[in-house]
């Protein structure tokens, strides 16, 4: 999978250098590109901000650079997923990162101020599919956390990236419950116990106190996730 990411803080990536996709982008399993939009503009300012039509506070991103930006990375392939993160748009879940990991071409246009002209959307439709992501329901200072937490969220279910598959089964969500407890050494830690169940041996067991303890944490914490 190829990824792009285009910002006006290409540095807020820099941890996308480390750890579980720092070793898929090494190992070339993920072909990550950061891009600063500055380098589509052509003043001597590097300007890529404006006042709004029809007044309002804040500046809105000027469609230009972005109309550049998004010529040049679509040019050498078919239809890319354009996302770019909005407080509009649709909410992130694990089952649009599942959707995503499956898609070729990945390009992450991350807006600041109070966003991107709507333009740039209607022109990107054009060059591939567009998608307006919201990490959920409080507002950022921009689209590079949640850029972030989406490349995370997708690259991790990429095969090849996390070391044993299994472990993408068992997680929060993944059947639409929360996860289970977690407990390692030592048995016994400040007087707190590891649930007996846990060092029985009986997987059979093991299995099913770990599902009534999904069942138990959804319906307290996420009661909406067992709806419909
Ligand atoms: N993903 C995600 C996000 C974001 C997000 C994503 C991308 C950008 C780009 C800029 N901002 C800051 C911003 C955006 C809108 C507004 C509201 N204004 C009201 C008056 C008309 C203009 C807009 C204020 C500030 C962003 C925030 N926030 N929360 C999420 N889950």
């Amino acid at each position: 999978m190829r990824i792009d990411v285009v910002s006006i803080f290409p540095s807020y990536f820099d941890g996308l250098t480390l750890s579980l996709l720092g070793r898929a982008r090494d190992s070339g399993i993920l072909d990550l590109h950061v891009h600063d939009l500055r380098d589509w503009t052509h003043d001597r300012h590097r300007t890529v901000d404006d006042t709004p039509y029809g007044g309002g506070a804040g500046m809105v991103m000027k469609p230009e650079p972005w109309g550049l930006a998004l010529d040049e990375l679509t040019s050498n392939d078919t239809r890319p997923t354009i996302i770019f993160p909005s407080p509009a748009g649709e909410v992130f879940t694990q089952a649009t990162a599942r959707e995503l990991a499956n898609r070729e071409h990945l390009i992450f246009g991350c807006g600041r101020y109070e966003g991107i002209d709507e333009r740039v959307f209607e022109y990107a439709a054009a060059l591939g599919e567009v998608r307006l992501i919201s990490l959920g329901d409080y507002v950022l200072n921009g689209g590079e956390v949640a850029v972030m937490a989406m490349t995370e969220a997708i690259g991790r279910l990429i095969p090849g990236v996390v070391g044993n598959p299994e472990s993408l089964v068992e997680e929060s969500h993944e059947d639409g419950l929360l996860e289970y407890p977690s407990y390692t050494k030592p048995a016994v830690w400040r007087d707190h116990e590891v649930p007996p169940i846990l060092l029985s041996g009986n997987h059979g067991a093991i299995a099913t106190w770990r599902r009534e303890q999904q069942l138990e944490r959804t319906r307290a914490r996420r009661p909406d996730l067992l709806e419909g």
